[in-house]
């Protein structure tokens, strides 16, 4: 077996699942390639003797990776999403962050769930994702042009609210009056979306969501719709750029661009180990069970 790994950062708490992680691959001789700015950090730390080979990029992963773990939260799992692209290598993530709703193996139980993943005992939750095309040059665009949470635009440089023409496959929707407008995956949908009052997806549901934020036409509400949509976006607004944001990644869009969004032909692959549902997870983060009448 052969296993991509990755992390963002290095912190104390970073030492113990390193070695857990490591011992437990190097006692049952999975091979390791690991990113080389997060293995930089490692060896920083004199924890580790043996010497791995690296990567750096998304085009030295190729199908003779199994899985990718990624050590971090869910900020950790969206960046291993750039790397992994549409290779189809299966990220499980390894939760050393906070809430952690992406990364869903919690660091206490690393050997468990590394014996689950050797024998294979896992299954493969589907991520659909978001592609962006602009009808004006944007070249941070270009470079990384999907999202698996979501993609959204929203005012810059003021507190005027920006208005967005929305089409749905060609056809007029609204012009939402709002600080900006999320279109969210399923996965993205317990994100930002969320937080705007957008409905929770189970992550396999072909939908995807449109949720104004904080509109000022008070009717508004978030929309599902089919992820076959097409769904095109015109901004205007007092200032002459806004906002665009693809998952964490954030660029400056000049105002009459047509947004082109539609779902990507290829999926994310995420790992699910037995009873680390996403039902499960809600439960547990959204503090369901927590209601004294259960
Ligand atoms: N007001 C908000 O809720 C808000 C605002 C901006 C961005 N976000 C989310 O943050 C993401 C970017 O992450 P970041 O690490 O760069 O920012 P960050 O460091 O601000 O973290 C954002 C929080 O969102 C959580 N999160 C991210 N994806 C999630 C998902 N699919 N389901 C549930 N929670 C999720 C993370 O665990 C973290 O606690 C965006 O894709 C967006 O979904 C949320
Ligand atoms: N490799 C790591 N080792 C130890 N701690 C980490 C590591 N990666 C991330 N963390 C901790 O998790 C925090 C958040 O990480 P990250 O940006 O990946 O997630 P996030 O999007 O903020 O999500 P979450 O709310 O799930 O933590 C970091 O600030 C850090 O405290």
């Amino acid at each position: 077996m052969k296993v991509a790994i990755y992390g963002q950062y290095y912190q104390n708490s970073t030492e113990p699942i390193i070695n857990d992680i490591f011992n437990f691959f190097n006692k049952n001789s999975v091979e390791m390639i690991i990113e080389s700015n997060f293995l930089s950090m490692v060896n920083e730390k004199k924890i580790i003797e043996k010497k791995y080979k690296t990567f750096s990029s998304h085009t030295e992963l190729d199908q003779s990776f199994d899985l990718l773990i990624s050590i971090g939260g869910d900020g950790t799992i969206l960046r291993a999403a750039t790397l992994v692209r549409d290779s189809g290598i299966p990220i499980l993530g390894i939760n050393a962050g906070r809430l952690g709703f992406l990364a869903n193996v919690q660091k206490e139980n690393i050997a468990e769930f590394m014996q689950f993943v050797i024998e294979r005992k896992y299954t493969l939750s589907k991520r659909t994702l978001l592609s962006l095309t602009c009808s004006t040059d944007n070249e941070s665009i270009q470079e990384i042009n999907f999202a698996m949470n979501e993609i959204t635009v929203s005012r810059k440089d003021t507190t005027s609210m920006i208005t967005i023409d929305t089409y749905l496959d060609d056809e007029y929707l609204n012009s939402y009056w709002a600080d900006g407008l999320i279109i969210s995956t399923p996965t993205g949908s317990t994100g930002y979306s969320l937080s705007c009052g957008g409905p929770i997806l189970t992550p396999t549901v072909k939908s995807l969501v449109i949720t104004p934020i904080a509109p000022h036409n008070l009717t508004a509400r978030p929309l599902v719709v089919p992820d076959e949509t097409e769904i095109k976006l015109k901004v205007s607004g007092r200032e002459e750029n806004y906002l665009i944001s693809l998952d964490s990644r954030v660029t400056t869009i000049k105002n009459e661009s047509i947004l082109t969004i539609k779902k990507t032909p290829f999926q994310i692959n995420m790992v699910e180990i037995p009873d680390e549902t996403f039902l499960k997870t809600l439960r547990n983060k959204l503090l369901w069970g927590e209601d004294k009448r259960n």
